[in-house]
């Protein structure tokens, strides 16, 4: 068996020591309490955390923990998240704590991971190296689903790889999913017929726990080619429910809603990177993990990070395909091309429907800049005899 190891920013108040501080989230996390205790008795203490090493940070410090492997209930993940992410955060004498990274040992690992991955999206895509290209269909909340299916019909004619629900359409009454999904399947089909090329719908299943499974399952019987989870609101083992349940057999495109408050204090909370490997782990095979150039707050070097964190090797486990999302359009492209690479998914939503042209000529200029940052092309140039390139970068000009 092997320690788990996490990874801690933290930063005490005035008067605590770094010592102190770090050796209080350990005790919180593990055997120990605010006091001690007559009955933590000597056989318990092989379950101690363990503080490894300080080192100043910041305006903080940062330390690592080791957690012995025999702490936490192998598969349970809400139990995994109590231990690593749980009571620390509240500690009245630690300001600021935030988890900053994670390295699971194998044998708290039993999950399969992405049934796809990159490779096996790409696979169904028919793509091999290019970034793809998605669109989120808008508004994201509202269209009939005869309305959603022209739209989408419109984003795949026009070049995109994938479709997808935004995060706060399930299956409302103006838009129920039992109608949308075949609606917009056979679109898509009417566009393989069409141009040979196949489009991925995520489909956003999103619902109460004893709902998602069988919400998966009916879409998968009525013909998805992909699923779609808000992992922080359904909680992360949804994701893994979903993966695991025999008979699906469909990408799982993982959409992050409400991460941020989480996420987004440098100081507090939970950083980006553990979702990502939580998420990789549990069989995301595409997770949204910020832009460089989009309208979400993000800090570049984490999010290359992060997407290191799907992509690198962890143990046997296929890699997750990184979506940059938020804010997108073709003039933010080559930037986001550059920072991120080639196994990136590009979404837009405004960055598409908002087009002067509409929907179809969006998704082309959408694809004509990935294409022009592919080749080496700036925009501008490329531009020159694209003009749906060209009216997209006059509207939003170039990131
Ligand atoms: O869910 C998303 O990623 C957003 O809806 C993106 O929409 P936008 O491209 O219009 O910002
Ligand atoms: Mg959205």
């Amino acid at each position: 068996m092997t320690d788990v190891i996490a990874t801690y920013y933290f930063r005490p108040r005035e008067g605590v020591t770094p010592e102190w501080a770090a050796q209080a989230i350990a005790e919180e996390q593990t055997t120990g309490t605010w006091t001690d205790i007559s009955t933590r008795q000597n056989y318990v203490h092989y379950l101690d955390g363990v503080v490894d090493e300080i080192h100043p940070s910041g305006g903080g410090y940062t330390c690592t923990i080791r957690y012995p492997s025999e702490i936490f209930e192998p598969g349970n993940i809400p139990q995994y998240l109590s231990v690593l992410a749980g009571n620390l955060f509240g500690l009245s004498r630690i300001a600021a704590v935030r988890l900053v990274d994670v390295e699971f040992s194998r044998d708290i690992v039993p999950f399969k991971g992405p049934k796809f991955g990159i490779e096996g999206v790409r696979k169904l895509a028919g793509t091999v190296d290019r970034p793809h290209v998605g669109t989120i269909i808008k508004p994201k909340v509202g269209l009939n689903p005869k309305d959603t299916a022209a739209v989408a019909y419109e984003a795949a004619i026009g070049g995109v790889d994938l479709i997808k629900d935004d995060e706060t359409l399930t299956d409302q009454a103006f838009c129920p999913l039992g109608e949308r999904l075949p609606l917009i399947m056979e679109q898509l089909d009417r566009v393989k017929s069409e141009t040979g090329r196949n489009v991925l719908y995520a489909v956003n299943i999103s619902s109460a726990g004893d709902k998602i499974v069988q919400r998966a399952r009916e879409a998968a019987r009525m013909g998805a080619n992909m699923l779609m989870i808000d992992v922080i609101v359904c909680g992360f083992d949804a994701v893994r429910a979903v993966a695991e349940e025999p008979g699906i057999n469909l990408p799982i495109h993982v959409h992050r809603t409400m991460h941020a408050a989480i996420t987004r204090n440098p100081e507090h909370g939970i950083a980006m990177r553990p979702i990502c490997r939580l998420v990789r782990m549990l069989g995301g095979d595409q997770l949204h993990t910020g832009t460089v150039s989009g309208k979400m707050e993000h800090d570049v070097t984490e999010l290359r990070g992060d997407n290191l964190a799907l992509t690198e090797p962890f143990f046997d486990l296929k890699p997750t395909f990184p979506v940059a999302s938020g804010g997108l359009h073709p003039g933010g492209v080559h930037k986001e091309v550059s920072m991120l690479g080639r196994d990136i998914i590009l979404q837009a939503g405004g960055g598409i429907h908002g087009h002067p042209d509409g929907t179809r000529v969006g998704a082309t200029a959408m694809r004509q800049a990935v294409d022009a940052a592919v080749a080496g092309i700036s925009p501008a140039t490329y531009a020159e005899d694209h003009p749906e390139l060209k009216r997209a970068l006059d509207k939003w000009g170039i990131a």
